[in-house]
């Protein structure tokens, strides 16, 4: 396995990684004992088949789900002893994770949905930084559109403005060039790796696109809940 570091030179880091969902004869494992350091600074790409278990694993190491086993730990902090609000406490401005399925707020418009976050982590200049990461993004001009007016594409945008605005030391994000025409997916990806150099951090994306991955240092594969391979871009023939 690639990725042995430092200790101090790890953001994340994944031991034995088991989730099993559902109860009974539905009980499934869908994770399957995943070992994982991913550097500081780091660009990981994960791919692998539709079912492969790739979200499930994104949502363990952001702290958005608990695994059913094994020991996660972000930035040096173990998950596991961390209750709900001291896991929440953890991750704020330190994480930045964008979805599939966005989670806008849909009562608030595109600028408070990403200002507002940033009021709560005490930022003065909440508003007008949100108005510089939408601006980033290409959304200027929609900025007082709520959610349900705003296209999907235009939606993963307020989304990933959101994720990167407390400038994050790891970044999470699950196909975010899915729902983007291929001219405005360049340019997200470009905001995202430009974001990765600049704050030096931890940059882990989902994607079934291979020129992204090859944008990354390091590439994943994922089968059946287990990651069956693990390699430096530069390792890999053209
Ligand atoms: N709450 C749940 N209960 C039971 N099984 C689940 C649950 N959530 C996900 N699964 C199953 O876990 C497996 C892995 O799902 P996951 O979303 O992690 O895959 P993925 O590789 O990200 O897929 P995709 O590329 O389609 O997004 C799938 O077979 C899915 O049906």
């Amino acid at each position: 396995m690639h990725g042995t570091f430092d200790a101090a030179d790890i953001a994340i880091r994944a031991r034995n990684v088991t989730l099993s969902l559902g109860t009974g004869e539905a009980r499934t494992e869908i994770l399957k004992g995943i070992d994982l350091d991913v550097a500081r600074g780091e660009s990981l790409a994960i791919l692998g088949p539709s079912g492969s278990g790739k979200s499930s694993l994104m949502a363990i190491l952001s702290g958005l789900e608990r695994a059913s086993g094994g020991e996660v730990s972000i930035g040096g902090i173990d998950y596991g002893p961390l209750d709900e609000d001291a896991l929440a406490r953890a991750r704020r401005g330190r994480v930045g994770i964008v979805l599939q399925s966005f989670h806008l707020l849909p009562t608030m418009t595109a600028l408070e949905n990403v200002a507002v976050p940033l009021e709560l982590d005490g930022r003065n200049d909440a508003f007008a930084r949100a108005e510089k990461e939408l601006e980033a993004v290409g959304l200027g001009h929609r900025l007082t559109h709520y959610p349900a007016q705003l296209s999907g594409g235009e939606q993963q945008r307020v989304a990933i403005a959101r994720a990167v605005a407390p400038g994050p030391d790891i970044l999470f994000a699950d196909e975010p060039t899915g729902n983007l025409d291929e001219k405005t997916g360049h340019a997200i990806i470009d905001i995202l790796f430009g974001r990765q150099k600049a704050n030096g951090a931890t940059l882990i994306i989902i994607t079934h696109d291979p020129t992204l991955a090859r944008r990354c240092d390091r590439i994943l594969h994922m089968l059946d809940g287990r990651v069956v391979s693990d390699q430096r871009t530069a390792d890999i023939r053209p």
